[in-house]
This record gives structure tokens, sequence and C-alpha cells, in this order.
């Protein structure tokens, strides 16, 4: 998998602030944020938005904010599907970018599960590919963070990538970092980037999060992105901030900090391409000495 066939492109990333408990305000917010990162010159390709923006990040909040989510391939007023499904694709077909759409709570009709699940938009409004978080952010750290996703939450049980005019893209949301599996594949299917909206918290936000962008991107020679909202004094869960893009060299091309703002950076394909050719690993991996890792540890 040496170099990769993609072109340069522009990715706007928007650490939303001023989300409330209000849906249809967190959606003007990012409406609005849209529309600004859309005005600027060079004007970004692919915009992202953070890990449920739409709703509080309250375990007891995800089954009231949870909306339908259609099926890929679904168009423009097709199909039944939530408020905010509905305005990602007006903001993707508004604006002519493709869209991240973070993530939201999103309820499985036939089963009533609730996931966590980011949608992606093309320029046309155009649901072209879902994320539903594979691995629940359980964790237990006595007197500073203790969440358990998986209270109201269900698994995704697969992985997702998507194509567009400039590369491949992968997908995982946040806690899904820390598995490098995900990243690897997606490095080894001719992925350009993994792409993470996510909201660490203030206390493994400072330990984790810009290591493990920086390893995944080390390991992979990909670029590596994660996109969180911004800081919220009121808020029960204080998101860590400090979204950011990784170069394939481990550099931190552009940091947030834990205000409110959008973050910009052009994706070298080129770049991407010399570390390959320079530091050779994509294809000195050794298969024969490791066939399957999964049978090894199960
Ligand atoms: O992995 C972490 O430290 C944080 C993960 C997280 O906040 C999440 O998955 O929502």
């Amino acid at each position: 998998m040496a170099s990769i066939t993609a072109k340069p492109f522009r990715l706007a990333l928007l650490q939303l602030g001023s989300l409330t408990s209000s849906k249809s305000q967190n959606i003007s917010v990012a409406r609005a944020a849209v529309l600004e990162a859309s005005k600027i010159t060079p004007k970004p390709n692919l915009i992202v938005l953070p890990e449920i923006w739409n709703s509080p990040y309250a375990v007891s909040a995800f089954r009231e904010y949870s909306e339908k989510v259609p099926k890929v391939g679904s168009k423009w007023n097709e199909v039944e599907e939530g408020e905010t499904v509905r305005a990602m694709r007006e903001m993707a077909r508004d604006n002519g970018v493709w869209l991240i759409g973070g993530s939201i709570p999103q309820k499985d009709e036939q089963t009533d599960q609730i996931f966590n699940t980011c949608t992606v938009y093309d320029p046309d409004g155009t649901l072209v590919a879902i994320h539903q978080k594979v691995h629940l952010f359980d964790i237990d750290i006595p007197g500073r963070q203790t969440f358990k996703e998986s209270d109201t939450l269900t698994g995704g049980k697969s992985l997702t990538t998507f194509d567009t005019p400039f590369g491949k893209i992968g997908l995982g949301i946040c806690y899904d970092i820390r598995f490098p599996e995900m990243a690897t594949i997606a490095a080894r299917q001719g992925c350009v980037a993994m792409i993470y909206p996510a909201a660490f918290n203030t206390t493994t936000g400072p330990m984790h999060w810009t290591l493990l962008q920086r390893a995944r991107a080390v390991d992979n020679q990909i670029y590596v992105a994660m996109c969180s909202p911004a800081r919220h004094p009121e808020a029960s869960y204080q998101a860590y901030g400090h979204s950011m893009v990784v170069n394939p060299l481990g550099d931190v091309l552009v940091e947030a900090s834990h205000e409110p703002t959008t973050i910009y950076a052009d994706i070298d394909v080129d770049l991407l391409n010399t570390t390959r050719k320079n530091l050779p690993v994509t294809i000195q991996r050794r298969f024969d000495v490791y066939p399957n890792i999964a049978e090894k540890f199960l």
C-alpha cells in the first residue's frame, strides 16, 4: 500500500461553543459555523462537526435527543428523518461542501436501540456514510472521570470509510481512537486520513489526546484529526477542546485552545507519500510473523 492516490484538500474542524440543552439552538449554532467556515478562502472541501453536538453529552439525555437516521444513499426530501439530519443535509448542500456531521444520538426504530452516530453528506446533501461508535466510553477513574455510555447506548458493529473526489476517508468517534486496529485497517484500505468527532474530558484529554493522534498518524502514515466541542463552564461534562490535525510524520499541524473556534488544515498527499517512501514501514510489515492479530489474543 505504499503510495496513495488522492488530491490536496482543505479541512475545517468546527469547535462549536454555546451548545445548550436546546436542540434547535444547537442546530442554529452549527449552521452559522458551517456558513462562516465555508466563506474562508481557499474554501474548505471537508467540514467536520464535534461529537454529540445537538444534545447534552449525558447518558440520561441520549434517548430524548435521539433521531431517526435514514439509509446511506438517501437523498434530499426522499425519506422521513430527524431534524438534525435534515439540517446537516442543508448545511452541506447550501454551502457546497462535504460535511462530517460530528455525531448525534440515533434511534433505531426497529430495535429501539440508541447509537452514537456520525453521518456524512456530500455537497448535494446526499447521506454518503454512517458510522456508529464501535467502542463505548465506559470508564471509571475514581474521583476524576466516570462515564458509562453503555447504560444507554449500543456499540456499532462495523468500520466505516467513504470516498470523496479528494481521497478516501476513515471514520471513528472519540474513544474509538484508543483502538489502533481501526486506523490501521482504514490506512490499509487506502484512507488518506482518519477523522474522529470527539469529546474527551479534562482528565484524559491532557493525558492522551495529542499522544493518541500522533501515534495513529505515525503508525499508519496518515493524517489524523479530532474535532471537539469547546469547553462549556455550565455543562455537566467538560469537553477538553483542543481540536487538532496531525500529519503523517506525527507533527501537530494545528491545535485549538478550549474556546469556540474553527481550525483549518491543508492536507498534502505528497507529504504522505514522501513519508511512506522515506520510512517504508507500510511495505515492511511481517504478516508471516503476525498473521492474524485477532486470533492470537482472543
Ligand atoms: O478516551 C477517552 O479518554 C475519552 C473518550 C470519550 O470521551 C468518549 O468516547 O466520548
